[in-house]
């Protein structure tokens, strides 16, 4: 008795916590929705005297000026620092049986953030400060005052709705991806290893613009504070989730808008955070389209609590006290928050296990499984019971153990889509051993032997190259006696020596798993050698991509001129976000924009190309 060993070259992880098999469906929990509050702000201009604005009668008279953009100020208070979205395990196999009422069986849970009504805490003093309120939770109409040269010093009480896209349970849509070949399969078999989702970071907050005003401290200053950072998105490898089936039912992940910055120097509150939750053995890629074409791989999670920072939230815009100058200052202009970046990603889910149980329809793997571990899978006297992975773990000593996974039968023609083809052979690249179990009963077992072993090649080479055993099934029944002979011969003039069982009557089965056990620790102690490659460093290289992106000089852009030739059009992302965070409700910010053209050599380049006086320049969406 013995195996065959050639060669070793798959890295994989061990994770028996994270995979027991068969637990039951949790119920599904109600994902809150945030409300979105909107107030209207009825902004009329009265031409009258402007009121002295004091809150507390008798107060010091302070008074604040400004002219506060429409969607500035508004003050959420944030209950919950981080918003996470569990996506908790769900039992396949039960799912499939139950596919009519599986929604209900689908357990999605979303802490989102609770949106704050902003009550009451606008930061001011008021025995101390009078004029506008910032984020007043008043529902009184606003009203801005105007002073008798028509300049509005004032404004009124005010709430600005608080605009927060956080994660939306109504965002919910199938996100498997249908690919031709595999239409006719069930959705639950589609989705279980394979999604594909969308995230985004949060806004940053915007600036804001005020001015100091107390008594005894004349001209103040100016003193509107910067927005908040927006929220950012992680991914993290959750140990009792075994499928990517919760994507199914959700799909968008977005971060927190950065609160807007308030007077007094206050900056806007920090916007929440989303944690994807998947399973241990994701690869996440850049989703790239419908060409059946695969992006690059951003990253490989295979153990349970890594975490990776995505997404970074989107910088706070300043506030005017961050453009005081020595020319100018009173600064009136503030920035928008820059927004979050957003993106398209493959989630695939590739199991970790150490040893895969491959063979043909039938044959008895599912069997063997439930007599080595404490698995149950579904067993039945009749081809493809087994349509989705089972995992087990088989236990040895308290310090020996390893993760095992009964593979949906393969037929021959598997590579043409013939059964349920071989997609899910994809999650044996991980497993270092593979046990190949043979219906020693069938007819022809060599040749049931051979088509497998076929198949497997046709896959992938890596796969066939991995070392594998050979278990001759079914003994205790006369036809597989009778075949036994014949058949290890055969694979003897192969060099290989193969294993026979009875899994039925538990006859032979511990030998071949130890015999695995062995070929497993060889692999696991050369890969320990070579450890520290396997592991990444740094998690967190897609954010520092996208903080790469966004910090592109401003004087990198290209010009470009349209068709009719009366367009000039000029391109560049650090030029774009510039634009971008520029609010142009401010008199200062056209005078800022343009010194930034002159500065980083637009104008100059423009003049060089020709352009003429009356022709249009279009610099990211400013015409
Ligand atoms: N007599 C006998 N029957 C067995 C043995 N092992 C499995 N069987 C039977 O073979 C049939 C198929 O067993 P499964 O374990 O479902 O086979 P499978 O390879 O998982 O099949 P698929 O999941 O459909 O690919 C069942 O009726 C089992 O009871 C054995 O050692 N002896
Ligand atoms: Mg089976």
């Amino acid at each position: 008795m013995g195996c065959t060993t050639i060669t070793f070259g798959v890295a994989l992880s061990f994770n028996p916590s994270s995979l027991a098999a068969n637990k039951p469906f949790p119920k599904r929990s109600n994902v809150p929705i945030n409300p979105k509050k909107k107030t209207s702000q009825n902004r009329k201009l009265k031409l009258k005297k402007a009121p002295a604005l004091s809150v507390h009668e008798g107060g010091e008279a302070t008074t604040y000026t400004c002219l506060p953009p429409k969607d500035d100020f508004y003050l959420p208070v944030q209950k919950n620092p981080i918003a996470e979205v569990k996506l908790s395990e769900s039992n396949l196999l039960e799912h499939l049986k139950n596919e009519k009422g599986s929604e209900e069986r689908l357990n999605f849970e979303a802490e989102s953030e609770e949106e704050s009504d902003g009550s009451g805490s606008s930061g001011f003093d008021y025995d101390r400060f009078e004029l506008y309120e910032v984020g007043s939770d008043s529902d009184e109409e606003s009203e801005d005052y105007v002073d008798e040269d028509g300049a509005i010093v004032g404004f009124g009480r005010g709430e600005d709705y608080l605009s927060y896209e956080n994660f939306n349970g109504d965002d919910v849509f199938d996100g498997c991806e249908v690919k031709e070949k595999e239409k006719g399969l069930p959705a639950v078999m589609r989705c279980f290893d394979r999604a594909k989702i969308f995230i985004k970071a949060g806004d940053g907050g915007n600036g804001v613009v005020a001015f100091r005003r107390e008594k005894f401290v004349p001209l103040g200053g100016p003193s509107g504070g910067d927005g908040g950072k927006g929220g950012n998105v992680y991914v993290e490898v959750d140990g009792s989730m075994n499928s990517l089936l919760p994507f199914r039912k959700s799909v968008h992940f977005r971060a927190g808008k950065g609160g807007n910055g308030h007077g007094r120097n206050m900056i806007g509150p920090r916007g929440e955070d989303v944690v994807v939750k998947v399973p241990p053995g994701t690869v996440i890629r850049e989703a790239v389209g419908n060409g059946g074409l695969q992006g690059n791989v951003l990253l490989e999670l295979l153990h349970p609590g890594q975490r990776a920072l995505l997404l970074p939230g989107g910088r706070g815009g300043r506030g005017n006290a961050s453009f005081k100058t020595g020319m100018n200052k009173a600064p009136k202009i503030a920035e928008n928050g820059e927004e979050g970046h957003e993106m398209w990603l493959e989630l695939e889910l590739k199991l970790v296990a150490d040893v895969g149980i491959v063979g043909a329809p039938n044959a008895g793997k599912s069997t063997y499984l439930s007599v080595i571990s404490a698995a149950k899978p579904e067993i039945a006297n009749y081809p493809f019971t087994t349509l989705l992975p089972n995992l087990g773990v088989v236990s040895f000593d308290y310090d020996a153990t390893m993760v095992v996974a009964d593979l949906p039968g393969l037929l021959e023609g598997a590579h043409r889509g013939f059964g349920l083809g071989h997609e899910f052979l994809r999650h044996t690249e991980r497993c270092s051993v593979l046990v190949h179990v043979v219906d020693g009963s069938s007819p022809q077992p060599e040749y049931e032997f051979d088509a497998v072993r076929l198949e497997l090649e046709m896959f992938s080479p890596e796969l066939a190259e991995k070392p594998f055993l050979v278990a001759f099934n079914k003994m205790d029944l006369p036809e597989a006696q009778a075949n036994w002979i014949s058949f290890r011969d055969k694979l003897l003039s192969q060099g290989i020596e193969p294993f026979c069982m009875s899994a039925v009557k538990r006859e032979g089965t511990h030998e071949v798993i130890c015999a695995a056990h062995r070929l497993v620790q060889e692999v696991r102690d050369a890969r320990r050698e070579g450890a520290s490659a396997i592991f990444p460093v740094n998690l967190n290289h897609v954010a520092d991509m996208v903080q790469k992106q966004r910090t592109a000089p401003i004087n990198e852009f290209e010009i470009s001129r349209d068709r009719t030739g009366e367009a000039w059009h000029v391109t560049g992302a650090g030029l774009e976000r510039f634009i971008q965070m520029t609010n142009w409700r401010y008199i200062d910010s056209d005078r800022r924009f343009q010194h930034v053209l002159e500065a980083c050599g637009v104008n100059k380049s423009l003049i060089k190309l020709g352009v003429k006086e009356g022709d249009t320049v279009i610099v990211g969406d400013v015409s």
